[in-house]
């Protein structure tokens, strides 16, 4: 751990996404587990291979298999050339006799050649496909499962590493072909040697053991640093983003920051590069030893290769045969052990990725269930409770509601009652643990979800502000429906958001997105106008509306909740959640949360009159207007000399 860790981040930082299950898997790895596992790596390649694209498979693979029986084709030839060369007779003669074999090698060195090409062009085209395939199959997983799973700890851990599967995906084709090249020269040298003379083939493996030790060490040793050292680069990279970033700019000017910052992120690069030169040097140790018992080992083989020549055994020819052998087959066996050593620790990855996909599954939202009337008239809450799995006390304990189209529904009550937890089970992003919550009498638990969503628009305060145009942020709240510009435009004409649409440098076609050159950005409070202009886009039947005005100056904001209450109509049910009470005093029925159930409700006049909690909400918050004229619409208006907005209840922390 470094000095700047523990200041910074107090303690040291170990890498905690659902990899480090591999922690160290690595390191007890031996060439036999690794040779064990092989058969399952290429099985696992060739599956998501298969999937991307089989015809480029098949190519590598026929590639491949054509090299092999080339690489063993050739070192016969060899054989017949040296056998020729070394034969008795007249020099010319002996040339001559050599040729047809070295024609031969020659056209095998070329098939050779094309097919190796043949191979890259089809591995070329198979990589991006692989990782295209890998990445879809997560993402398309991921998309699916309920809203608890995504904001499951544990579950989030699993898609950050599927992230790193999909890259590893595409890595293990190359490796894969690499692995699959090197075994089949090997066997291809081996074959030849062991016709040669069976004592050649202990040779090829003493020669190229210590190599191969070698190479293993080597990616242990890389495998176990990075597993260290990982978080540790992670965080003197974020150091440097927010040294540089917009918003931690102002900051770093004025409290000078920066100087600290930098500070910290040289100590923490210096002992990351220390631990890169500790590295370099132990691999430059363990290479040399590998080099020098593998020079013993060849020392050894060209004596006992003298001895079988001179004792008669093997004929000259053979010996130059296996001279050649020996040397490719070694080094093939050293590129074999370092390919499979990699393919073993990008199939980790990938092995990480598939059970993202599997565990995505098991907590897919159900497709298809009970049908849903076409216009949904009210969604019933019976007793329901709901806790998340961290806590031990429930956030909804026995709640009873209704919200129904044609009303203005407001649900108000301190931070942490369980507000937008109230509104996820509304919209069916979570399930009641128990308890019921009944659309037009179907239980959400049944329900065809698809069928739920559709009726469902959403704007909470933290809406998505998609890097996209202001038309785009505006169409993403129906996707699939096929209104133009004038629809979208008249969307946000209706959210009240026309004017600043048509004062952008392009109109609906500004990007929205300092990200990319020639974006715009918007104010907290532009931001939220857009936000209801997609909410009016979508024309959902429950429009659910949590915190929405938060960003808006006090004005906009009483314009905004009565355009929000426009929106309820015959067809519509509106649900508000706010901390502003003159939002809520004209909703057609107000529910106030209060320890998990609810603790009061009425219209504001009944809650008014009965003095509890409402009442002390209400007078709190009034206590922060002028006593100057109301609105028409009787709202209170904030005084422009105070608070911006009436502030939210004590703690608030939106
Ligand atoms: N994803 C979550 N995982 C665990 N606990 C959560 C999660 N979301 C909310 N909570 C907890 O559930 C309780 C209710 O949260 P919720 O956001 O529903 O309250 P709220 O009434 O909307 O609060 P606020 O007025 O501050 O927005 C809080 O104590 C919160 O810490």
């Amino acid at each position: 751990m470094s000095a700047s860790e523990e200041e910074l981040f107090g303690g040291p930082l170990r890498y905690d996404t659902g990899w480090s299950r591999h922690e160290y898997a690595f390191e007890g790895q031996t060439l036999g587990a690794t040779l064990r596992a092989f058969p399952g790596m290429v099985a696992g390649t060739l599956r998501l291979a298969a999937r991307a694209d089989r015809r480029a498979l098949w190519t590598v693979g026929a590639a491949e298999v054509g090299q092999g029986v080339a690489a063993a084709v050739g070192l016969v030839l060899v054989n017949q050339v040296l056998g020729a060369l070394l034969g008795t007779g007249e020099v010319a003669g002996r040339l001559h006799g050599a040729l047809p074999a070295l024609v031969a090698g020659g056209v095998v060195a070329v098939v050779g050649a094309l097919l190796a090409s043949l191979s890259t062009a089809a591995t070329g085209r198979l990589e991006p496909k692989v990782e295209r395939t890998a990445n879809e199959r997560y993402l398309s997983a991921v998309v699916a499962v309920e809203l608890e799973a995504v904001e499951d700890g544990e579950f989030r851990r699993l898609i950050d590493v599927a992230d790193l599967g999909a890259s590893s995906a595409r890595r293990m084709v190359g490796q894969g072909v690499s692995t699959v090249n090197s075994l089949l020269s090997l066997l291809a040298a081996a074959g030849v040697l062991t016709v040669l003379h069976p004592v050649l083939l202990p040779m090829l493996v003493l020669i190229a053991a210590p190599r191969g030790w070698g190479a293993m060490r080597v990616t242990q040793r890389r495998y176990a640093s990075v597993m260290l050292w990982v978080e540790h680069r992670r965080a003197s990279s974020l150091i440097g983003r927010h040294l540089t970033s917009r918003e931690s700019a102002p900051e770093i000017r004025v409290h000078g920051a920066g100087a600290f910052l930098l500070r910290h992120f040289r100590a923490m690069a210096a002992n990351a590069e220390a631990e890169q030169a500790r590295l370099a040097r132990e691999r430059a140790g363990t290479e040399l030893a590998a080099a020098a018992l593998s020079g013993l080992a060849m020392v050894v083989t060209w004596v006992a290769l003298g001895l079988l020549v001179v004792s008669g055994r093997v004929d000259l020819a053979v010996a130059g045969t296996a001279v050649v052998a020996i040397r490719t087959g070694s080094a093939t066996l050293g590129a074999l052990v370092v390919s499979l050593n990699n393919l073993t620790e990008e199939s980790l990855y990938v092995a990480d990725l598939e059970n993202c996909v599997a565990r995505a599954a098991e907590r897919a939202i159900p497709v298809g269930g009970a049908a849903l009337p076409a216009k949904v008239a009210e969604v019933r809450f019976e007793e329901v409770r709901f806790g998340y799995p961290d806590r031990a006390e429930p956030v909804l304990d026995g709640v009873s509601l209704r919200v129904r189209t044609g009303e203005v529904t407001a649900v108000v009550g301190e931070n942490g009652a369980g507000k937008s937890t109230l509104m996820k089970l509304l919209a069916g992003l979570l399930l009641p643990a128990s308890g019921r919550v009944l659309w037009d009498g179907v239980d959400l638990r049944e329900a065809d979800r698809a069928q739920v969503f559709a009726q469902v628009g959403l704007v909470t305060q933290d809406f998505e502000r998609w890097p996209m145009t202001a038309g785009t942020n505006i169409r993403i709240g129906a996707p699939d429906r096929p209104g133009g510009a004038a629809e979208v435009h008249e969307a946000a004409r209706a959210a009240g958001a026309g004017p600043l649409v048509d004062g952008l440098p392009r109109g609906l076609d500004t990007l929205l997105s300092r990200v990319f050159k020639g974006g715009s950005d918007l104010s907290g409070g532009q931001w939220q106008r857009i936000g209801l202009a997609r909410a009016e886009y979508r024309d959902a039947r429950f429009l659910l509306v949590d915190e929405p005005t938060s960003a808006l100056d006090p004005e906009a904001e009483i314009a905004a909740f009565d355009r929000i209450r426009g929106l309820a109509g015959p067809d519509r049910a509106v649900v508000l959640v706010t901390h502003r009470m003159a939002a809520v005093r004209r909703a057609d029925r107000i529910y106030v949360l209060d320890g998990g159930r609810v603790a009061e409700e009425g219209t504001h006049d009944q809650l008014l009159a009965a003095g509890g909690r409402y009442a002390a909400m209400y007078a709190a918050q009034a206590a922060q207007y002028g006593p100057g004229p109301q609105s028409p619409q009787a709202l209170p208006l904030p005084r422009r000399s105070g608070p911006a907005a009436p502030p939210a209840p004590a703690g608030s922390s939106r």
